[in-house]
């Protein structure tokens, strides 16, 4: 009998950044064959990135992303897998997965493949309650519901934005963190998604995402990392912490948990130390800002709410490092190039632009 269609083949975009070959595809080709691939190829364009047979992609290394957005190129970080981000917004399509090359398929406690990807599918396609806490977790699952107690008005929940699933073996943990603990591994593995609640911010980590680019597509900028910059490793929770004050404004829901990824290699804590230890300090006031973050009720797209952040970055966490300003002014130039890039209703399933 053939096999089913793939959830979402033609309307789903693999983004990796990259600064190696790709065989760890290899191991992910049952599930992510099907679909089309955007590589976003880190560091020196002129090293040949060696892709398997049989994969369907695209790949843009640095040359591409100048060529492609001009001086607007600058806003995209190099040497730093924010870069990933240049990957979003040249995607056609309405969902994006993005995975780092050091992350392999999980097995689940009964000993199963996990499909990272057709669960992250699931989990978008099915609503979100960040109104209201579901003590069972997920309620659309096989065998879940909503408890007793729990509003009926509230029960249809909301369209889901962002699924950010976990990680086993390496954690993702800071450097402090992974200089203390550095043998420490996550064997556990917690069999539940959960609804982030409406009002509280996460720690959004990008080795395992997957969102609704139509729904949230033009916040998930990865700021200015790496190269010429102050700070690195904050690429992903820079995004997250836009998404979800913007997730809240909008009436959109993230999720958490499963699915979960085998993530392979810890990167260097020394290394890591140098590129997070400011946004350590900083993070202490960059929190408190978006937790007081309004955005008025005229910003009723993406793109608004966007530009009015970097409004009151500029305003607000300039006086912490002048990097905010340049922050601030890079995130303008994301929205104008990704609106040049996606101009309205441009998200188009496989080849029908
Ligand atoms: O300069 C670079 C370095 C790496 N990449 C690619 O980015 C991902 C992640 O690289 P790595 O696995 O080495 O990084 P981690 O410390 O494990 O993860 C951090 O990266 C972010 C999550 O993706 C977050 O900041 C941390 O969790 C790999 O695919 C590398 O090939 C790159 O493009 N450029
Ligand atoms: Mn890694």
């Amino acid at each position: 009998m053939a096999s089913a269609t793939p959830l979402l083949k033609d309307e789903l975009d693999i983004v990796i950044p990259t600064i190696r070959n790709l065989d760890f595809l290899e191991m992910w080709r049952p599930f992510f064959e099907p679909y089309h691939l955007i590589i976003v190829q880190d560091g020196d364009p002129s090293k040949i990135i060696k892709v398997p047979e049989g994969f369907d992609y695209e790949l843009y290394n640095r040359n591409d992303i100048n060529r492609i957005l001009g001086p607007k190129a600058n806003c995209i970080s190099f040497k730093d897998s924010a870069c990933r981000c240049f990957g979003y917004m040249v995607s056609k399509k309405k969902y994006i997965y993005t995975i780092d090359d050091d992350c392999f398929v999980a097995t689940d406690p009964s000993g199963h493949k996990i499909n990272a990807l057709k669960q992250h599918i699931e989990n978008l396609l099915c609503p979100s309650t960040p109104y209201f806490f579901n003590t069972l977790y997920e309620p659309f699952r096989e065998g879940a519901d909503f408890v007793r107690g729990y509003p009926f008005s509230l029960r249809e929940g909301v369209p889901t934005a962002v699924s950010h699933g976990l990680w086993l073996n390496i954690p993702d943990y800071d450097a402090p963190t992974q200089l203390v603990k550095p043998l420490e591994r996550n064997t556990r593995y917690v069999d539940a998604i959960l609804t982030i609640p409406k009002g509280t911010l996460f720690p959004m980590c990008g080795m395992n995402l997957a969102f609704d680019r139509d729904l949230i597509g033009a916040a998930m900028y990865f700021g200015l990392m790496g190269d010429g910059q102050p700070i690195g490793r904050y690429d992903d929770m820079w995004a997250g912490w836009c998404c979800k004050v913007i997730c809240d404004h909008l009436g959109l829901g993230i999720k958490t948990g499963l699915p979960y990824i085998y993530h392979s290699k810890a990167s260097n804590p020394f290394v890591n130390l140098r590129k997070e230890y400011k946004g350590i300090f900083w993070q202490e006031d960059i929190i408190p800002f978006f937790q007081s973050i309004v955005l008025p009720k005229e910003a009723t797209t993406v793109q608004k709410c966007y530009i009015e952040l970097a409004k009151q970055v500029k305003e607000k966490l300039s006086k912490v490092d002048p990097y905010f300003d340049k922050l601030a002014d890079a995130m303008v130039t994301w929205i104008e190039a990704w609106d040049e890039l996606n101009p309205a209703g441009a998200s188009v399933a496989n080849g029908k632009a």
